[in-house]
């Protein structure tokens, strides 16, 4: 049994990485640790960056075996604004594995919000007038109509971080 320190304590990261438990021996816990970067990051390159601080971060801070960090954030593509997502999983050795998720434009109504230095976690709330979706569906959720969750969005990276640590393992 190995453990994997998640950096998060959003539900809905430590649920995808929980998953991972459905097919692995793995025992999972969460570690509070900074990003390191902005609240709200603003390019793939910011996003990634805090999903690598966030589990360096956990293996400092625990006394597991491998630490995660999954991070959200917003990119730029054509002057369309998506929401992105990151993931890294570094282990023991100093090994370091990075997995992007899904990506979806972000309608205008919530690209003003960020424009005006909001947190696309409260300018999604305010949205679609409910509480902490950030930890429930997400915005990927709420602008799939449900089809692809946020922890479903984390397992799909999860399945990616750990799959290169089998693979480049083996
Ligand atoms: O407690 P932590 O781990 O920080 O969890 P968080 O919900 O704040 O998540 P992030 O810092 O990784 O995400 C950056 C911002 O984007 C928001 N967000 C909401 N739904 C999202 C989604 O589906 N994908 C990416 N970011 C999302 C999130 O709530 C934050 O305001
Ligand atoms: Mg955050």
């Amino acid at each position: 049994m190995v453990t994997i320190g998640v950096g998060s304590q959003n539900p809905a990261k430590i649920s995808a990485v929980e998953r991972l438990s459905e097919n692995f021996d793995i025992a999972v816990q969460s570690v509070a640790v900074p990003s390191g970067v902005s609240d709200q990051p603003k390019s793939d390159n910011e996003t990634k960056q805090g999903a690598v601080q966030r589990a360096r971060a956990v293996l400092e801070k625990s006394s597991a075996d491998f630490g995660v960090g999954l991070e959200g954030g917003i990119m730029e593509i054509d002057q369309q604004v998506f929401v992105c997502n990151w993931g890294a999983l570094v282990d023991r050795n100093g090994r370091v594995f990075t997995a992007s998720g899904a990506r979806i434009p972000l309608p205008e109504p919530i690209v003003k919000g960020l424009r005006a230095g909001l947190e696309l976690g409260d300018v999604i709330d305010q949205y679609t007038n409910q509480l902490d979706v950030r930890k429930g569906e997400g915005t990927i959720g709420i602008l799939s109509n449900g089809l692809i969750k946020r922890d479903d969005m984390f397992y799909h990276i999860m399945q990616l971080l750990y799959g290169q640590y089998l693979f480049y393992s083996k």
